[in-house]
């Protein structure tokens, strides 16, 4: 089946998005503190709210999962109404009522089709000025079919500011700027290419195990040291070739923690359609239709696919 429109529309709420999250950043955005003490800033609500009403209006059957909620939000007036403020730049009539209410849509079970959406991944980074993604994914029996990730901070060769992933099932994985202009398509590091044999890495050293992640890629014969990054952009320089590996083990200091589709689904099909491959630590593949978060799955190893069993012989081992 064509995933053309689900592309398109995808695209566009991107886009929509990640120029809201751009406004909110150039005023030094501050967080504020959900239940499990991670932060949330105006531009993830804002951002959510502009892709739920996108995707709702386009395909009114599908559900959607987003990571966001506005709960908080509702028994917060002014912060709604910055938040309507925000998306009013791109909505012009929207009300703060209407607002709170697309962030719900976002409210969806998984299960058969649905999207799922990361409004900004890596709010950290986001915070720090560094990288985040704006990331949505279709998911179809368990498999993600169409993904599109934007990474507004991110350089693109010619030097310019904001990168758009876009994958389409087994139709490959594609570049551009988020301004528009040339699309390329993406392939991972060729076996022989000796100079982009590097790997990615998290910013937070409390979102891995950096001791153990160096180890292993010291043990597959990574010289070069780490590349670190925030967000879903770590699966971005994977497909573009920029590196070889992404790993995120678990860290020692929560080894109860599950990673959530919505930090996982756009990236892992940008990197699976440029060539690579994708798998939690134990070479198992992510189920990403089975629940919130993969349950019975720990660690994540993205790779360009031919280091990838080396890389889990070596973690087996570490
Ligand atoms: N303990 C732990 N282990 C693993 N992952 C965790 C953990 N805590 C949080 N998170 C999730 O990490 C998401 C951000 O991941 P990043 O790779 O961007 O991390 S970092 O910002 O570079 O540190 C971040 O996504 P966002 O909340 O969308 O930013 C979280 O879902
Ligand atoms: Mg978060
Ligand atoms: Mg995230
Ligand atoms: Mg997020």
């Amino acid at each position: 089946m064509s995933y053309e429109r689900e592309k398109q529309v995808a695209i566009d709420a991107a886009i929509a998005a990640a120029k809201l999250c751009q406004e909110v950043r150039r005023e030094i955005p501050v967080a504020m503190e959900k239940i499990d003490k991670s932060p949330v800033t105006v531009a993830d609500y804002g951002s959510q709210a502009l892709i739920c009403k996108a995707l709702n209006a386009a395909f009114p059957e599908d559900a959607i999962v987003g990571e966001e909620d506005a709960t908080d939000l509702r028994s917060n007036a002014e912060q709604l109404q910055k938040v309507t403020h925000h998306v009013q730049s791109l909505v012009p009539d929207a009300t703060p009522e209407q607002v709170a209410d697309w962030i719900d849509c976002g409210n969806g079970d998984v299960g058969g089709r649905f999207w799922t959406l990361d409004p900004i991944d890596g709010t950290k980074g986001f915070l720090r000025q560094d990288q985040y993604a704006v990331a949505i994914a279709l998911i179809e029996d368990n498999e993600v079919k169409v993904g599109v990730m934007a990474c507004p901070a991110l350089k693109l060769e010619s030097g310019e500011e904001g990168a758009l992933f876009v994958a389409v099932r087994g139709e490959g994985a594609t570049m551009q700027a988020i301004s528009g202009g040339t699309v390329r398509s993406l392939q991972v590091v060729a076996a022989d290419d000796v100079e982009n044999m590097r790997f990615v890495e998290s910013v937070e050293a409390s979102h891995g195990d950096q001791s153990r992640q160096n180890a292993v890629a010291k043990a597959v014969g990574f010289t070069a040291e780490s590349r670190r990054m925030d967000s879903q952009a770590k699966y971005g320089i994977v497909a573009s070739g920029q590196a070889a590996l992404y790993m995120r083990l678990p860290s020692p200091k929560t080894p109860d923690y599950r990673e959530n589709i919505w930090d996982h689904a756009a990236g892992a099909i940008v990197v699976e359609e440029a060539g690579g491959r994708v798998t939690d630590m134990h070479g198992n593949s992510l189920p990403f239709g089975m629940g919130k978060k993969m349950v019975n799955n720990q660690g994540i190893v993205v790779s360009n696919g031919t280091i990838h069993d080396t890389v889990l012989k070596a973690l087996q081992d570490s």
